[in-house]
């Protein structure tokens, strides 16, 4: 079994592989439209992280990574994605092309967990200020949604390629990034702080 990291599967790896090949799969849109209330936030504040979007165009490319799970081990990681992927993401199959090409894989059909437009925590699309504002506000049992988002786009650039942050990703990144240095978002000291 071949299992596609595009979101946290790329840098948090809490399960068995005996292979790893780094890639893309066409024709998807990665982007931070699926709600998260059981990892990066809570019920009635959710946070936002990534899922694929079919894309009308089939060249689009989403970059990512692929793990070969050993056989011995499929039916127990199987079990262990589905839990965490609990809240509103389905398998998928999808064809995945390893970059730069395997000398003896050109592309392999690879399950994929989706958070498909009709799932009860879909968020869908919105204003790229509002998802950063989200993000940057959101947290949860499995910690800051901002450390999701920018884990995900230090992953990306360094361990696959500069271009597979793709311009949503970056956008989001830019945006958060700047919420956190403006000093209107600074935890000011409680004895500083003067009623309005
Ligand atoms: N299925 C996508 C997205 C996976 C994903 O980010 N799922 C969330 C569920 S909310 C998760 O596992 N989060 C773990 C975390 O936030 O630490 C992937 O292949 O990376």
């Amino acid at each position: 079994m071949w299992v596609f990291g595009y979101g946290s599967l790329v840098w948090k790896v809490d399960f068995p592989y005996e292979r790893k090949l780094v890639g893309y799969v066409k024709g998807y849109c990665r982007r931070f439209w699926q709600g998260s209330e059981d990892h990066r936030g809570v019920p009635g504040k959710p946070g936002r992280v990534a899922t694929l979007v079919p894309s009308e165009n089939t060249q689009d490319c989403v970059w990512g990574v692929a793990y070969k799970i050993p056989a011995i081990e499929v039916e127990r990681v199987r079990a262990h994605l589905d839990y965490r992927e609990k809240d509103g993401y389905q398998t998928r199959e999808v064809i995945f092309n390893p970059y730069p090409p395997s000398t003896d894989i050109t592309t392999i059909r690879i399950t994929v967990y989706i958070g498909t437009g009709d799932n009860p925590f879909f968020l869908g699309p919105a204003p790229d200020e509002e998802i950063a504002h989200q993000i940057f506000h959101a947290e949860g049992p499995s910690g800051r949604n901002v450390d999701y988002l920018l884990n995900l786009t230090h992953s990306l650039r360094t361990m696959i390629a500069p271009h597979a942050v793709d311009s949503h990703l970056s956008a989001l990144e830019e945006k958060v990034k700047a919420l956190s240095s403006s000093p209107s978002n600074e935890e000011v000291p409680e004895d500083q702080r003067h009623e309005s």
